[in-house]
């Protein structure tokens, strides 16, 4: 039978079978030695007993305001820090990419195979006794069940650092240009480029860029309704769009992805991002009056996406993250360090992402109740009430928490889907992944999940701490204090994440500089993007409030219910 089953090796060392009842480590490149790549070598054990644990650190970084208020005010300290934070957070992640999902072991495919999305871990092999590999029953727990039980959310709790509902569906929309899933291919294949390519704004492919552009000035199409710029009807266009429910053709309108037409929130992004295109065009028209519509386009596509980034490290993974040190997006910090910028989108990550549970039941827009029926496949109701009212509403309005049971019930089929195709596709334990990422393994389903009742929950269903599933992992592990959610989505994602962004083209020393966004104004418009200017540059009237965070949110301390012990506030003992 094959050994490697059990993951004998440690610290990143490659199992190998010897025959049928044999195998080896391959501790190269580890800093590790021994048979199972245990013993640390000496450099390695300095640096271990060094570094700070993630926990330690991230204490530091919510806390002490006065200290990072003094660092955020020196840009060399800053700098520093946010360099530290690049590297080592871009070295977690293996690039070129190893794993893919049919095999088990590295190979070349892995690297060529661009429809795939790549693996951190491979799969669990075939032949290997359970799912996780040795650990756990040889079936995993009913999935209904595991849903019913850990995520169905029975009344709404917010996101506790106030987390507003524009960032909700910020982060919906931004993700959906790198997390493609080809779903009639299967969950292993993506149909889209691996990172920050715009796509969403601009179109899956050229065909569709072709479809959007107006062709003049550099422009995407609008029509004026009420006064105010919006996209296309599809009518008109032609582009592909897919809905959930039918829809009428007056709310049919031709968008940068495909799924944007189904929630208001998404429609409203891609229509402010249309219109930003469209004003930084007549901004570099202005500038350049020599330059031809393609130019103009192509010019306004890169300023768009340096605007991105920005407001992604400064004002999105800032909110994320609830530090007080002020994240920077700097690329010059990289230059000079060993650093690839190539990415390719990893399936974990996708996992990872799967953050439904931000998703209010209903939406205030304006003093109008919407529930998420009304909502859905329904873009003319931003028309109705217009930009300025809805982004405004949304800014007001709580996101929920990502933890158990907080998944609305129309989010709860996703999350099903998500968990077969964890399955499908044999993704290895969660205490695995933490130990990929640096992370101790929970020794037991208490110090998973800090709560006695739900630690109950999950010994039932898995038997085994090292057999729990992934995903279930990440929502039922305990919350750190005034953290949005568990210490192993930040462990895990933020390296995805920060790679994602700072590998992007743009960030690489022959782009990353005034010419390539049309000058010194266009250059400007990069460094100095925030949401708030989005917003507010595109809209006639006063600017409303354009915020992730709900304005004067008082953060409640999390009540301790029955079921959990001392440390309550990890999961305010829901169940
Ligand atoms: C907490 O909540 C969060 C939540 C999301 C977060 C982050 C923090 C972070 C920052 C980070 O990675 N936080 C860990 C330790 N910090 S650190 O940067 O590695 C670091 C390491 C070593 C020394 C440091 C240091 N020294 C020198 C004192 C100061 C500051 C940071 C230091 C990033 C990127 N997120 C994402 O984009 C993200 C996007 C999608 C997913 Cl699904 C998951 C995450």
């Amino acid at each position: 039978e094959n050994l490697c089953c059990s993951y004998p090796c440690q610290n990143g060392g490659v199992c190998l079978t010897k025959g049928f009842n044999d195998y080896e480590c391959d501790c190269t490149n580890t800093d590790f030695y021994g048979k199972h790549c245990e013993v640390p070598s000496f450099s390695k054990r300095i640096k271990l007993w060094l570094k700070p644990s993630p926990s330690t650190l991230h204490n530091l970084l919510v806390g002490n305001k006065w200290f990072w208020n003094i660092v955020n005010s020196i840009p060399f300290m800053r700098k520093f820090i946010m360099k530290r934070v690049y590297t080592i957070r871009a070295d977690i992640i293996d690039s070129p990419p190893t794993y893919d999902n049919e095999h088990s072991y590295i190979t070349l495919d892995a690297n060529y195979n661009l429809s795939f999305f790549t693996r951190t871990l491979p799969p669990v092999p075939i032949e290997c006794p359970t799912p996780m590999g040795v650990a756990g029953k040889t079936k995993l727990p009913d999935i209904d069940e595991l849903v019913q039980k850990l995520f169905v959310r029975e009344k709404f709790k917010p996101e506790l650092r106030g987390t507003s509902a524009l960032f909700s569906f910020f982060a919906q929309h931004f993700t959906h240009q790198f997390f493609k899933t080809d779903i009639k291919r299967g969950p292993q294949y993506q149909w889209g480029g691996h990172g920050v390519d715009m796509t969403h704004v601009y179109g899956k492919d050229k065909h569709d860029e072709h479809l959007l552009r107006s062709f003049k000035d550099g422009k995407l199409k609008f029509q004026t309704i009420n006064n105010e710029d919006w996209p296309p009807l599809n009518k008109d266009v032609g582009v592909e769009m897919k809905y959930i429910m039918p829809v009428k053709e007056d709310s049919n309108f031709a968008l940068g992805h495909s799924f944007f037409g189904n929630l208001p929130g998404l429609f409203m992004y891609a229509t402010i991002w249309m219109r930003e295109h469209n004003r930084v065009c007549d901004v570099m028209k202005k500038e350049h009056p020599d330059w031809d519509d393609e130019r103009l386009f192509q010019t306004g596509k890169l300023i768009l996406l340096g605007a991105t980034i920005r407001i992604v490290v400064e004002e999105y993974i800032q909110q994320l993250s609830n530090y007080n040190f002020k994240l920077l997006f700097d690329p010059t910090l990289l230059f000079g360090e060993p650093f690839q910028y190539q990415n390719r989108v990893a399936l974990e990550f996708n996992h990872l992402y799967h953050w439904h549970p931000l998703m209010p039941d209903d939406f205030n827009i304006g003093g109008t109740n919407y529930t998420i029926k009304d909502f859905l496949v329904n873009p003319r109701i931003v028309i109705k009430h217009g930009m300025a009212t809805f982004v405004d509403s949304l800014s007001k309005q709580n996101a929920g928490s990502i933890t158990v049971k907080n998944h609305g019930k129309y989010t709860l089929n996703v999350v099903k889907e998500l968990m077969k195709h964890g399955r499908t596709l044999r993704l290895q334990s969660f205490n695995n992944y933490r130990k990929r990422f640096n992370l101790p393994p929970h020794k037991s389903f208490q110090e998973l999940t800090g709560n006695k009742k739900l630690a109950k929950v999950l010994e039932n269903f898995y038997g085994d701490i090292d057999a729990v599933e992934f995903y279930v992992g990440l929502i039922t592990e305990k919350r750190r204090p005034k953290a949005v959610f568990g210490e192993a989505i930040v462990e895990m994602g933020a390296p995805y994440s920060l790679k994602g962004l700072m590998a992007n083209p743009i960030c690489s020393p022959k782009y990353w500089k005034p010419s390539t966004f049309g000058g010194e104004i266009g250059w400007e418009i990069v460094n100095t993007a925030t949401l708030q200017k989005l917003f507010c540059q595109n809209l006639k009237e006063d600017c409303p409030i354009v915020s992730f965070k709900v304005p004067d949110f008082v953060e409640e301390q999390e009540k301790p219910l029955d079921g959990c012990d001392g440390d309550c506030q990890q999961h305010g003992g829901e169940l």
